[in-house]
């Protein structure tokens, strides 16, 4: 198999919000075609590991590089997908998807093909011609995360993409979503509070520790590729969760105190 590359690499890095610690010193990399997940915590810097790493903020110490350069600001290969992201209500699915086509000045007709081939993808096909208001939460993300892929991106960066979904809904958007995964060549952050969303996704999960958010270990996801809903009931899954949770349990403990 080929080396993969390098496309994010961050060196004690660090981020202070006056007086508060909020993140670091902290090391991280994540190679092109990579699939790591973050857990940790409420509160120990998930979010703003991940503003860092988008541009959107700068750090206090260490280096960020993103695709071998260091960072300086936002890119345009970097895609972004939040909690509740935003979608044009003005604009049916089709459009929406084709938007970032569309702005690129990529002609009509290739940009619906594109649009049609990343809606099958995540499982939108007959929904092509409705409006943001008429589909559900779970839906709705659907269409963020086709627009993210429309990009091309190098990058993705998801701040707990399914966090306002209810239980059951989230659970298969992840399973959704693993269908789409395993075709990626560009690197991707996520960031979750589920274990078991982490667990079924990703190459490699990064267990945070109470603020300041440091890196406290990682469990490599050893399931083979490409996965699908029955690795949650293997052995090998049932060990990382139980791995990582024991991890956390601790780290959890510890935010809930600071809290109070
Ligand atoms: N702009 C800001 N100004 C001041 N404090 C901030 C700012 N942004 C974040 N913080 C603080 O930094 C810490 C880390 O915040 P962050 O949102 O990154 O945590 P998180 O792990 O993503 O939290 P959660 O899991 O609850 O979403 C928190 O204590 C938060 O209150």
């Amino acid at each position: 198999m080929p080396a993969r590359s390098r496309i994010v690499d961050i060196e004690a890095v660090t981020r202070q919000f006056g007086e508060l610690h909020a993140l670091g010193p902290l090391d991280l990399c994540i190679d092109r075609g990579e699939f790591v997940s973050v857990v940790g915590p409420s509160g120990c810097g998930k979010s703003t590991l991940l503003e860092l790493i988008a541009g959107l903020q700068d750090p206090d110490g260490g280096t960020i590089s993103v695709a071998e350069r260091p960072l300086t600001g936002p890119r345009n290969e970097t895609a972004i997908i939040f909690q509740e992201s935003a979608t044009l209500p003005w604009r049916t699915v089709i459009d929406n998807v084709a938007f970032a086509l569309e702005v690129r000045g990529v002609p009509k007709i290739e940009r619906r093909e594109t649009a049609e081939s990343l809606i099958t993808k995540v499982g939108l096909t007959g929904f092509e011609k409705h409006f943001p208001t008429q589909l559900s939460g779970g839906m709705r993300q659907r269409v963020a995360i086709a627009r993210c892929l429309s990009m091309d991106p190098d990058l993705i960066l998801a701040d707990e993409p399914f966090g306002a979904l209810d239980e059951q809904t989230r659970l298969l958007m992840a399973f959704e979503l693993l269908k789409v995964v395993d075709d990626l060549t560009c690197g991707v952050l996520f960031i979750t509070h589920s274990i078991q969303e982490a667990v079924l996704l990703s190459d490699r999960v990064l267990v945070m520790s109470a603020r300041p958010g440091r890196i406290l270990d990682e469990v490599v996801i050893e399931l083979p590729r490409p996965r699908g809903e029955h690795v949650l009931g293997t052995p090998e899954a049932a060990y990382a969760i139980d791995r990582i949770w024991s991890m956390l349990k601790s780290e959890a403990v510890e935010a809930m105190k600071a809290t109070q």
